[in-house]
């Protein structure tokens, strides 16, 4: 089987290279390799190179930054899906999607089904929307996750490292509800779906809910337990309001993995499970 991994440089393209089934026959592309923004150069390599199956783990991710940008992460999470939706309908190969828990505009109160009517509150939000459509016209796979991370990448769990280390204090939104999400987790399941033939919306985050401030706490024990930090400083807890960002993010954006788990029959592990190994690698990479 014939792949097209994208975004492959990315958190999540890393973690699908990494754990590519035996046998298939891998091409990793990132953007100087295929600018996504470039719809006809899509077209061209899915009509040339005839991939079985596309992953697509590119994005435009830049959550705040998109508030300013959004022609630029609409052309990147919404036309350049749509892109190789309509050129794999022609070869007859699949896409894999991902999408994010910021379709959603937080004001559940339970946690969302893949269902569950979007109404994004963001930019970033309405271009993994429509993203999300083009991808579902196709018949495509698609895969909402949430808060994601890894060793080495641009995340949460890095940032909060780094100013642990700067500053004397901290502040963190505690009123923002999700749940965080492993990277090769996500890469295992979005592979185990594939294998299945699953098509439509699935959602995949790590077991467990936790506040942002919950997961600063967190990272903070975890990363003095792993030597990555040598002292604690202290972490207030604060709103929303206190912390303006550009971006509008949801209050509450836990998703229902129940579906994918039904399908999957595998283990779930608890976010701070995966946070310790996350932590032991990033260690490691010194
Ligand atoms: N990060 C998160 O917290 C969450 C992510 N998601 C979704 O999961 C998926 C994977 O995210 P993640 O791995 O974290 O994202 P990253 O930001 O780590 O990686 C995104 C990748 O896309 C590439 N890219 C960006 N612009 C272009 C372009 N114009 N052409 C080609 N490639 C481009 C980036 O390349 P370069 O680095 O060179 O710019 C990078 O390799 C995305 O669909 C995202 O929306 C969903 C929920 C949470
Ligand atoms: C750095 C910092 C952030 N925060 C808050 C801001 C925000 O509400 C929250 C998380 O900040 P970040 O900017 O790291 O997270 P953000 O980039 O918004 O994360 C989102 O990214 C996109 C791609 C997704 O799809 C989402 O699932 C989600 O993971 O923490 C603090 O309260 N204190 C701080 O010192
Ligand atoms: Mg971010």
């Amino acid at each position: 089987m014939k792949v097209l991994v994208t975004g492959a440089g990315g958190q999540l393209g890393r973690a699908l290279i990494a754990s590519a089934p035996e046998g298939c026959e891998l091409e990793a592309i990132d953007i100087a390799d295929l600018d996504l923004t470039d719809a006809e150069a899509i077209r061209a390599r899915i009509m040339t190179g005839r991939p079985d199956l596309v992953m697509n783990a590119a994005a435009y991710t830049a959550v705040d930054k998109a508030e300013s940008e959004e022609d630029l992460a609409l052309a990147i999470n919404g036309t350049a899906v749509a892109a190789m939706a309509s050129a794999l309908a022609e070869t007859g190969g699949r896409l894999v999607h991902v999408s994010t828990d910021f379709v959603f505009d937080g004001t559940s109160s339970r946690a969302y089904r893949p269902e569950d009517s979007p109404a994004p509150i963001s930019a970033y939000g309405r271009t993994k929307l429509t993203g999300e459509q083009a991808a579902a016209d196709s018949g495509a796979l698609i895969v909402r996750t949430a808060w994601v991370y890894t060793a080495g990448g641009a995340n949460f769990v890095r940032t909060m490292i780094r100013l642990m280390r700067e500053k004397d204090e901290l502040r963190v939104v505690a009123d923002q509800i999700g749940t965080p999400t492993w990277a090769p987790g996500l890469a295992t399941v979005l592979w185990g779906l594939a294998a299945q033939g699953a098509s439509g919306i699935y959602h995949h985050s790590d077991a467990g809910v936790a506040s942002w401030y919950d997961f600063a706490v967190a990272i903070q024990d975890e990363a003095l337990a792993a030597g990555l930090l040598d002292k604690a400083i202290p972490l207030h807890p604060i709103t929303t309001a206190d912390y303006p960002t550009p971006a509008v993010r949801p209050a509450f954006s836990l998703l229902d993995c129940s579906a994918t788990r039904a399908l999957l029959q595998d283990g779930w592990t608890h976010w701070r499970h995966n946070l310790r190994t996350m932590l032991k690698e990033e260690k490691a990479l010194g």
